[in-house]
């Protein structure tokens, strides 16, 4: 394949979630230099669920979203630096700040089917020049035809480039293929397609690889795969099936390797890696970032967190609706109290 693949690297933003957001501004420093060392194109750095998402829903950071932007912007010496935004969670101030501490891509994220609420803030990020990313979470709750409709609003908008987003996992190749093809088909040839995977089914690297073959220029990676539920595509891996399949990229394999060994492994509070309950977040279809909440939820309440990722995913619980984890584990363990 002759067409160069864009790295987005997800470490510090997904990676976030699997660490409760509680990377230092030491960490946060030592990534990005090797991240950038290694060659990645993008480094995102926010808080897991975007600017502004440091809240009492989502639990606090221990950075502010200032001191984190700016210190990968300060230490990423060839790597633009992006940020992620929830229309709502943040708003138009929140981008313009990031801009002014030096943040050059800016992603709008929105669930599958409400593309709608990202076109102030698309329009917003195209007017201050920066790489203007649309970002379709949960991309397999909706047929790929109806994505691919949300992504054409997002085109009108003014997004240069819309991602397929498995924020669940929950996608096999056939589906990934069908979404990527399917927006590379009818999107204005202009517009770049990426992918971001999770590995909840341990199918991060096989749907990045089958996004490519559809023609994805751009695909998010983490060293290590860091990031929520099983975690993202690892870069590591991603990089050394690349060079095997002669896909042209920016990145060094032993640099990832070595970077994602020996700097991320030991930052890791809980492993990332497919267990029951993250497997499960793929089988049912539930988004990545509330494994932890369902785990502390099972321990409190005395019920299998198994049980309650199910139930979120029969009531379709999408991202902003964390609380509800709460709730189900309550229901579950008077449920659990009646049938004794
Ligand atoms: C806010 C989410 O964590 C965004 C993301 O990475 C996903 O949906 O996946
Ligand atoms: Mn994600």
């Amino acid at each position: 394949m002759s067409k160069k693949v864009i790295i987005n690297d997800v470490t510090l933003r997904d990676g976030m979630h699997a660490i409760r957001h509680q990377y230092s501004t030491d960490q946060i420093a030592r990534l990005t230099r090797a991240i950038d060392d290694s060659g990645a194109d993008i480094i995102e750095a926010t808080y897991g669920d975007g600017l502004g998402g440091s809240s009492i829903q989502y639990g606090f950071s221990k950075e502010s979203e200032e001191d984190i932007i700016k210190t990968a912007v300060a230490n990423a010496e060839n790597a633009k630096v992006g940020v992620l935004l929830l229309p709502g969670i943040g708003v138009i101030e929140h981008l313009e700040r990031a801009h002014d501490w030096g943040a050059r891509v800016a992603r709008v994220a929105t669930h599958c089917t409400e593309a709608d609420v990202s076109e102030q803030h698309i329009k917003k990020a195209a007017e201050l020049g920066m790489d203007t990313v649309g970002f379709l979470m949960m991309s397999h709750r909706t047929e790929p035809e109806n994505l691919l409709e949300e992504a054409k609003k997002m085109e009108s908008y003014g997004a240069q480039t819309i991602y397929v987003v498995d924020s669940a996992g929950a996608l096999t190749m056939d589906g990934t293929r069908r979404r990527v093809s399917l927006f590379k088909e009818n999107l204005n040839s202009k517009i770049q397609v990426g992918f971001h995977g999770h590995n909840n089914l341990s199918l991060g690297v096989a749907n990045s690889i089958a996004a490519i073959e559809e023609g994805a220029d751009r695909i998010d990676a983490s060293l290590a795969g860091m990031g929520a539920g099983a975690g993202n595509t690892a870069t590591d891996q991603l990089v050394a099936v690349m060079d095997r399949m002669n896909i042209d990229h920016n990145l060094d394999l032993y640099k990832t390797m070595d970077a994602a060994e020996n700097l991320m492994k030991p930052m890791m509070e809980r492993p990332v890696q497919i267990d029951r309950l993250s497997l499960t977040l793929g089988y049912t279809g539930v988004y990545s970032s509330f494994l932890l909440f369902a785990e502390r939820a099972g321990k409190e309440y005395g019920v299998d967190a198994r049980d309650i990722l199910t139930r979120i995913a029969e009531i379709g619980a999408v991202g902003g609706q964390e609380d509800w984890i709460i709730g189900v584990a309550q229901e579950l363990a008077k449920e659990k109290q009646l049938n004794a």
